[in-house]
């Protein structure tokens, strides 16, 4: 089956087989995008790496396409109230100002004009050279310099696409007004200088709502958007673009999204958000879906994109700008929510909220690795009109991936006598109510060997708290490893992803749909208790048929490790039998084990210490996995070498 049957446009299904180099949908995307282009409810699980992503995000984007959202009334606004997106230039009320050393300053209103007469002016308060007129969502900064910005410039200049037309006349000096007049109905603009007009400037195509925009060099405009502060009348039938209505006045410029798709966490948000941007970018002619990413707070402080489009975000963050006034639901027909079993329980209340909209009107489909939770259910049943059940459960763990278990020993034999030690020889686990703080030193110790003897490039490493990941990327530094604890900022990912950093240290939260597709290790070096968070962390690798291996370096001891309940976190809590817990690596791996049908594979670390009750392979066995394989393709390599050598010079003879 191809891409084009199963209804995609061909302009998506371009950039899918050239651009990507995709062959053919993989099972989830065969079974699913034809229907969410129905728009029909969807609860998909399927395993890790299996292709979700773009399962939702391309129908999503052809129905954007082809909803292409009904031009609603232009928003009425007040100067008070109005929001700006701006670079290098201050704005205070009305007044845009950029030094010249600063470079070009661009100013866009957040007055989205869709239909109508709309008609706004500037007045130079200053000489000086400035850019005015209209730009899409997506336009550049440099108004003008590409298809989706136009400009009248203060040197007698038109410009679109880079193209620059003398028009009209030069209004560089202080006290000219222009006046910027758009007809969504005839499709045209142009300018008025002083009051005279200077004749139609440009014939537009965009269909997405266009924004007033400004740039300035070495100058200081006045903005007027009010009816009953304009110099000049409008021509006849333009209306000023900001209404004096006083019911409207206060009223906030949010943003209305066709499509919502809720991650998790940024880093899935910004995964998501790429995939769309580049998909979007290959369509044909002038179509442009605006694409919002706003996962956290500090990202984009102008607020959201995507209006009429697509936004991925947290629901921690919709909920902010749903509240704050800055994002509207009520023309979002389309809700996708990723890593549906996770949600479901940690922000039920979210996500009931973003979906509180006439059920029958709107596309609600979850999306999952790993089997719905009961609170996924009981969201189905509630938010979804006879929602359709994909699963597809294979292998929960693609066979690329081997997993190797390796148990510290049970006493402290094998440590170095300088480096790491632990607090209290054997004091912290079985025989003693003493928590842990740090990650026991002998598993430092192993994946430090693991690293060596394996030449590991990159790789993820999980552990089990924060406190742990600090600890570990202290240790991994001291070695002169790189690394990066997940969630230190918001772009641990991209830096690991990008290779600035060779290993990328997560606790919870980071295991899950982060897509690093020349991946080729995890370690684990704590065992989660839930064999699902065990999938989605081995998940990491094994992706696109490549092969990948996991270590799991686990203890063979109970140890008691804080899982704070109360406020006061690490650094002051002293309440050890409420804020820790008993974890039990052992039991946990048997159990997984189980679930998982057999997948794990324990290495005798020869030092006594064994407490793998499963299969046994020894040292010679993980050399025989892992070293094995490249020697050969090593061999085969210089071989080939070698014969391309020879009979180069048998040739020269
Ligand atoms: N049809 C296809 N052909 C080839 N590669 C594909 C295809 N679809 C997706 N991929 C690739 O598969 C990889 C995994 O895809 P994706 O991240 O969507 O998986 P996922 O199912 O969301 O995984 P997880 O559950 O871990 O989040 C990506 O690198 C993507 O580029």
């Amino acid at each position: 089956m191809s891409f084009q049957e199963l209804g995609l446009r061909n302009d998506l299904c371009r950039f899918l087989t050239e651009d990507l180099g995709w062959a053919i949908p993989r099972p989830v995307q065969a079974e699913t995008i034809a229907q969410m282009l129905c728009g029909r409810d969807l609860c998909v699980v399927a395993p890790t790496g299996s292709g979700k992503t773009a399962a939702f995000c391309l129908p999503l984007v052809q129905r954007c396409i082809e909803t292409q959202l009904k031009p609603s009334q232009p928003v009425k606004h007040s100067t008070d109230t109005l929001k700006w997106r701006a670079e290098n230039c201050n704005i205070k009320s009305s007044n845009i100002s950029a030094r010249r050393a600063n470079g070009w300053g661009y100013a866009r209103a957040d007055i989205p004009v869709t239909e109508g007469k709309c008609y706004y002016e500037v007045q130079t308060l200053s000489d000086g050279i400035c850019r005015l007129g209209w730009a899409t969502s997506n336009s550049s900064k440099d108004l003008g310099s590409d298809a989706f910005g136009f400009g009248y410039g203060a040197t007698g200049v038109k410009v679109h696409n880079s193209s620059f037309e003398t028009y009209g006349s030069s209004f560089s000096a202080k006290g000219r007004t222009v006046g910027c007049a758009l007809d969504t109905e005839a499709r045209k603009m142009w300018f008025i200088l002083d009051g005279v007009s200077l004749g139609d400037a440009f014939e537009y195509i965009p269909t997405a709502p266009l924004f007033p925009a400004i740039c300035v060099k070495d100058a200081t405009v006045r903005v007027i958007f009010e009816a009953a502060k304009l110099k000049f009348d409008p021509p006849p039938g333009f209306k000023a673009l900001l209404g004096m209505s006083s019911k409207r006045r206060g009223q906030t410029s949010s943003q209305s999204p066709l499509a919502v798709i809720v991650e998790p966490n940024a880093d899935l948000a910004l995964q998501v958000y790429s995939f769309l941007v580049s998909c979007t970018s290959q369509l044909e002619g002038d179509l442009r879906i605006p694409i919002g990413g706003s996962a956290k707070r500090t990202e984009r402080s102008n607020g959201v994109e995507g209006n009429g489009g697509i936004l991925v975000a947290t629901p921690a963050r919709l909920d902010d700008l749903c509240s704050s006034g800055q994002l509207s639901l009520n023309t979002t027909k389309m809700i996708v929510v990723d890593e549906a079993d996770v949600l479901a329980s940690s922000s039920t209340k979210q996500i009931r909220k973003i979906c509180d909209f006439p059920l029958e009107q709107s596309q609600v489909s979850f999306f999952s690795a790993t089997l719905p939770s009961a609170a996924l259910n009981s969201l189905s049943s509630d938010l979804q009109v006879n929602p359709e059940w994909v699963k597809l459960h294979g292998l929960p763990i693609p066979t690329s991936v081997h997993i190797l278990v390796h148990y510290i020993s049970k006493t402290n034999a094998g440590l170095p006598s300088h480096g790491p030690q632990p607090l209290d020889a054997e004091g912290l686990e079985e025989n003693s109510n003493l928590p842990r703080v740090e990650l026991h030193p002998q598993k430092v110790v192993m994946l430090m060997q693991i690293i060596s003897e394996l030449s590991i490039g990159r790789a993820i490493v999980y552990v089990r708290t924060r406190k742990e990941a600090d600890g570990l990327s202290k240790a991994l530094h001291s070695n002169g490893i790189s690394s990066i604890v997940h969630g230190s900022s918001p772009r641990a990912v991209e830096e690991f992803r990008s290779g600035k950093v060779r290993f990328l240290v997560a606790s919870d939260g980071g295991e899950r749909g982060l897509d690093i597709p020349d991946l080729d290790y995890v370690v684990l070096l704590s065992v989660p208790e839930s064999t699902h968070k065990f999938v989605h962390r081995v998940g990491r690798i094994g992706r696109n048929n490549r092969r990948g291996k996991a270590f799991v370096i686990a203890s063979p001891n109970k140890e008691k490790v804080w899982y704070h309940t109360c406020r006061k976190g690490h650094s002051t809590c002293k309440n050890i039998d409420r804020c820790t817990r008993w974890m039990d690596e052992a039991n946990s791996l048997e159990k997984i084990d189980r679930e998982l049908g057999g997948v794990l594979k324990y290495v005798d670390d020869q030092q006594g210490g064994t407490a793998a009750t499963g299969r046994t392979v020894t040292v010679p066995d993980l050399y025989h996995l892992h070293t094995l394989p490249a020697t050969r393709r090593l061999a085969e390599l210089e071989r080939a070498a070698q014969l391309s050598y020879l009979s180069y010079l048998q040739n020269k003879r």
